[in-house]
């Protein structure tokens, strides 16, 4: 199971957090961000992360241009955004994430051309006005039906230590991502709460 620690902004965490075994680790290059960085620092992250960890970089709409400039340090794009299949399907599928923040089942119908390319899909929280980072735990019986028909699904959104157990005892992702509740602000990461994150999740895919 991949675990991605996201809203990373610092190199020497992000040298940590890559060492403490987060399989995906997630930078924001989006503006209105509060963990927001910007290319230069991008680059600083990716220089502290070990071989085993791969750099996601996060984007909000951002032009074609600029995520092909971002390929060329980022390991994987994670489209935020209202972005859609035309506009993803121009990049290479193995280092794309796609993000559907979900608040109704009618929302899976948007998924599915995505589905039959393979693609791999984060579920996220929606919240009205946010993008991301809410920190609000995201919808598990929407989530469930999702997870019905598709496996390549990281799932978002509210995970912490407070609920992580409940819910890897309810669903076995592809994947998890979190930010908000491993932080001691925003964009600065809880050591400690993301050690211990890790562990839990790893434990869980080793003992089911
Ligand atoms: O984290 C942000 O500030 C953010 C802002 C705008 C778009 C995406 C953002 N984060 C991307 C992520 O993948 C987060 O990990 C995800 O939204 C979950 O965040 P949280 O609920 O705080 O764990």
């Amino acid at each position: 199971m991949i675990v991605k620690i996201c809203g990373i902004t610092q190199p020497q965490q992000a040298k940590e957090i890559s060492q403490l075994g987060a399989n995906y680790l997630g930078t924001i290059f989006y503006p209105k961000s509060p963990r927001y960085v910007d290319l230069d620092k991008i680059i600083e992250i990716k220089q502290s992360l070990n071989e085993s960890t791969k750099l996601v970089v996060v984007v909000v709409n951002q032009d074609e241009k600029t995520v092909e400039e971002l390929l060329y340090i980022a390991d994987i794009i994670q489209f935020h955004g209202d972005e859609d299949y035309s506009f993803v399907k121009n990049f290479p599928k193995d280092r794309v994430i796609k993000v559907f923040r979900i608040k109704e089942e009618s929302q899976i119908k948007q998924m599915e051309e995505y589905m039959k390319d393979d693609y791999c899909l984060l579920l996220d929280t929606y919240k009205e006005g946010m993008y991301g980072g809410t920190g609000e735990t995201i919808d598990i019986q929407l989530l469930k039906k999702v997870l019905k028909l598709y496996d390549k699904i990281i799932v978002s959104g509210g995970l912490g230590l407070d609920n992580i157990k409940e819910v890897l005892s309810q669903i076995k992702p592809y994947g998890v991502d979190a930010s908000s509740k491993l932080e001691i602000k925003p964009g600065i990461k809880d050591i400690s709460k993301v050690k211990q994150f890790i562990e839990i999740v790893k434990s869980y895919e080793s003992n089911n």
